[in-house]
């Protein structure tokens, strides 16, 4: 059951309670069960994944059919409709379009005396992209994922996914995955497959970058291999924000509610609102639409324990809020969106006005659906090509330039107590 809340106070306490979930003295048990299977993986290669797949995704196989062979890929276009395909390559060229825009290129600045100065980027050499698989299928997320790592120019790209029924892979994902040009595909998943990623097996050779959202245990595993690779963000379990007035439609939000709801129990479902009246109204239709929800009793686990529904005072009080909240995903559900937009400081994605349910983010607008979570987005920002990019900085000085700057790099190394470091401008300055 939803619960509302009125009092700042008690709203702040809550609003705080959920964003910090997966850090929770219940949660902070799974740490230990994901360092054991980071750690095993990292000493025994595919025996540990075989094993850790057979005890938590409950199929058994050998490690030569890890990797997803070209007939199954190939048989994957023969299971999906025309529609789907359609759809896919729809997202595929949106995602594609928008990730195109912002790749950052290397530059170069002049200065006196021929000082050369700038930065130049290149793609990571392998990246390790991961699509949820436990509780639904994602190939949208395949999308979002493959996309940046292409767009950077990323020559190798490797993707894993837990296995399903009889070992198969959703036949979507594997679609989704051609399209987007991805074919190195394993199929493991969890914290076992981030710990594939991150330090290798004999089957799956390690990568640079990891991306890709998941649940608990695939984001808390992200947070311990980081340093050994690096990460996107801690884009683990969903949660959407919804401010509204009295202008929203309260079957839209809550339906907007429960699209957050519905993929994990851990997932958090919050609506902020000035209209006493509309939170009751959404309290009300979210009981509605669960009644025949096919995935109701995990949806229902989230609103009970991670759902809230806050009446502010006004809309300012409902934008200080969502900042300490920091949402992965913000709705503006108010007669004039664009001007909330200024108070609005720390959300993963923002949706403005009444016809922009998040579900348009999830699938095909073209941002990244890719999102931090639980406060992160108080310092993250979504996937993009440059989470597969980094920079080398660029320093050319002439004899005269370096002239110049003797005595200033000269009293710092003295200051450091450093004096190889004077010595080495120092000798080149004497020989000229
Ligand atoms: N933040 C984002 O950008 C974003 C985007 C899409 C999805 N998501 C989130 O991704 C998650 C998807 O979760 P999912 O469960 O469907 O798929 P998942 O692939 O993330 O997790 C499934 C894996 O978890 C492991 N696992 C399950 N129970 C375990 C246990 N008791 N001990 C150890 N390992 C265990 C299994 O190996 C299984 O393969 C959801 O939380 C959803 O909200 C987030
Ligand atoms: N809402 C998810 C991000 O938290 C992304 C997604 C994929 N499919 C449906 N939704």
């Amino acid at each position: 059951m939803l619960r509302i809340i009125t009092q700042r106070s008690e709203a702040e306490a809550e609003l705080k309670r959920i964003c910090d979930r997966i850090y929770d003295d219940q949660i902070t048990h799974k740490e230990a069960t994901v360092s054991e299977i980071v750690q095993t993986v990292r000493r025994q290669g595919d025996k540990a994944l075989l094993h850790y797949t057979a005890e938590f995704d409950r199929q058994e196989f050998d490690a030569s059919e890890l990797r997803v062979s070209g007939s199954e890929l190939d048989a994957a276009y023969q299971q999906v409709s025309g529609e789907l395909l359609k759809a896919i390559e729809l997202a595929h060229r949106q995602v594609l379009d928008f990730h195109r825009q912002r790749v950052p290129k290397s530059w170069v600045q002049f200065g006196d005396k021929e000082v050369v100065l700038g930065k130049r980027y290149n793609p990571v050499d392998a990246a390790g992209i991961y699509v949820p698989g436990g509780q639904a299928a994602y190939p949208s997320t395949v999308i979002m994922n493959a996309v940046p790592a292409v767009v950077a120019g990323v020559k190798r790209i490797a993707m894993v996914t837990p296995p399903g029924k009889e070992k198969s892979v959703n036949p979507a994902i594997l679609v989704a995955a051609q399209v987007a040009g991805v074919e190195e595909i394993y199929r493991v998943g969890g914290a076992q497959a981030i710990a594939a990623l991150a330090y290798g097996t004999e089957t799956i050779p390690k990568v640079d970058v990891i991306s890709g959202p998941g649940n608990i245990y695939v984001t808390l595993a992200k947070k311990q291999v980081y340093g050994h690779v690096g990460i996107d963000s801690l884009a683990g379990p969903s949660e959407v924000l919804v401010i509204a007035d009295h202008t929203a439609n309260p079957r839209h939000v809550a339906a907007d509610l429960l699209a957050q709801a519905e993929h994990d129990s851990l997932a958090a479902a919050i609506l902020i609102t000035t209209d006493n009246r509309l939170a009751s109204l959404v309290v009300e239709e979210v009981n509605h639409q669960l009644e025949n929800h096919p995935r109701r009793i995990q949806t229902e686990k989230s609103i009970a324990h991670y759902g809230l529904v806050v009446v502010a005072d006004s809309l300012k009080e409902a934008a200080e809020l969502s900042n300490q909240f920091a949402p992965e995903h913000l709705e503006l559900e108010v007669a004039e969106p664009w001007d909330m937009l200024e108070q609005i400081r720390h959300a993963g994605a923002i949706f403005l006005g009444h016809s922009t349910p998040e579900a348009v983010g999830d699938y095909l607008a073209g941002p990244n659906h890719t999102l931090p979570t639980s406060g992160a987005a108080r310092y993250a920002s979504a996937l993009t090509a440059e989470t597969f990019i980094k920079s080398s900085s660029i320093i050319h000085y002439s004899p005269a330039a370096l002239k110049d700057a003797a005595w200033a790099i000269d009293a710092l190394t003295e200051a450091e107590g450093l004096p190889s470091h004077g010595d080495s401008v120092r000798f080149r300055v004497e020989e000229q």
